[in-house]
């Protein structure tokens, strides 16, 4: 998916101190706010987002997360916790995941190093979207970011050794409400990058249950 991003960041002095542009194409459906720009998926929920690059002699500069920025282009979780996970593997799979209520998590994903595809299934019952997926391929270099609302199952397969992922959640970890769902149910018809057998997995996300065990969960 193509993000371009947007020219320049708000001037300062032009308006009240801590405003920001908020700019929507309706043809693509993309929200901008100062550096930021999100477009959606053909699921509702999940954004792809980008920010500004100040490039120099030095390499880049970014603003990787701004609470008003993100709010403004649909981002509207409040984070509590940053999460942080080295796969050494090509081929490492994590997930499905996710956290039931009261502790349901929203995720905010990028790359450090490397590259992943990420994952996100709709579990929301009563979704029309129930059980579809969206993906998007998140690296060091492109530096996109997947926001991944409560409500979804979510999980990445890296395609880069020594790949770094870091992501915020809107929830702290709760061990009794985490949950998973079978990355290779084949209901899922999710086409990953890897062979099942090739797959690294945690022992946890060998024997996850699927879709059709899972009971109604948001
Ligand atoms: C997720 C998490 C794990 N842990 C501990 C539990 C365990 O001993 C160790 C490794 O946990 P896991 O095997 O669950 O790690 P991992 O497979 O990387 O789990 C993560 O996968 C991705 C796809 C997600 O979306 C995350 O929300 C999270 O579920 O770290 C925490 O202390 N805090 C946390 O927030």
């Amino acid at each position: 998916m193509d993000v371009s991003l947007p020219a320049a960041p708000p001037a300062c002095g032009t308006g009240k101190a801590g405003s920001s542009t908020l700019t929507f194409n309706q043809t693509r459906g993309e929200r901008r706010s100062g550096n930021a720009v999100a477009t959606p998926f053909e699921i509702d929920g999940p954004l792809l987002i980008g920010v500004r690059r100040f490039g120099d002699a030095r390499g880049f500069f970014s603003e990787t997360y701004s609470r008003r920025d993100f709010a403004a282009i649909g981002v509207e979780a409040e984070f509590v916790q940053d999460n942080h996970s080295l796969s050494a593997p090509v081929g490492t799979v994590r997930g499905l995941h996710f956290q039931v209520p009261p502790y349901a998590q929203a995720k905010l994903v990028r790359v450090l190093r490397g590259a992943v595809l990420d994952v996100a299934v709709d579990l929301r019952h009563g979704s029309p979207t129930f059980g579809h997926h969206i993906t998007a391929e998140l690296s060091a270099a492109n530096g996109l970011q997947l926001y991944v609302p409560v409500g979804f199952a979510h999980g990445f397969c890296t395609l880069l050794p020594d790949t770094e992922v870091a992501y915020k959640v809107s929830e702290v970890y709760a061990p009794d409400c985490d949950r998973g769902l079978a990355w290779d149910d084949p209901a899922l018809g999710i086409e990953w990058p890897v062979a099942r057998e090739a797959a690294v997995l945690s022992d946890k996300d060998r024997r996850q249950p699927r879709l059709a065990d899972l009971p109604p969960l948001f």
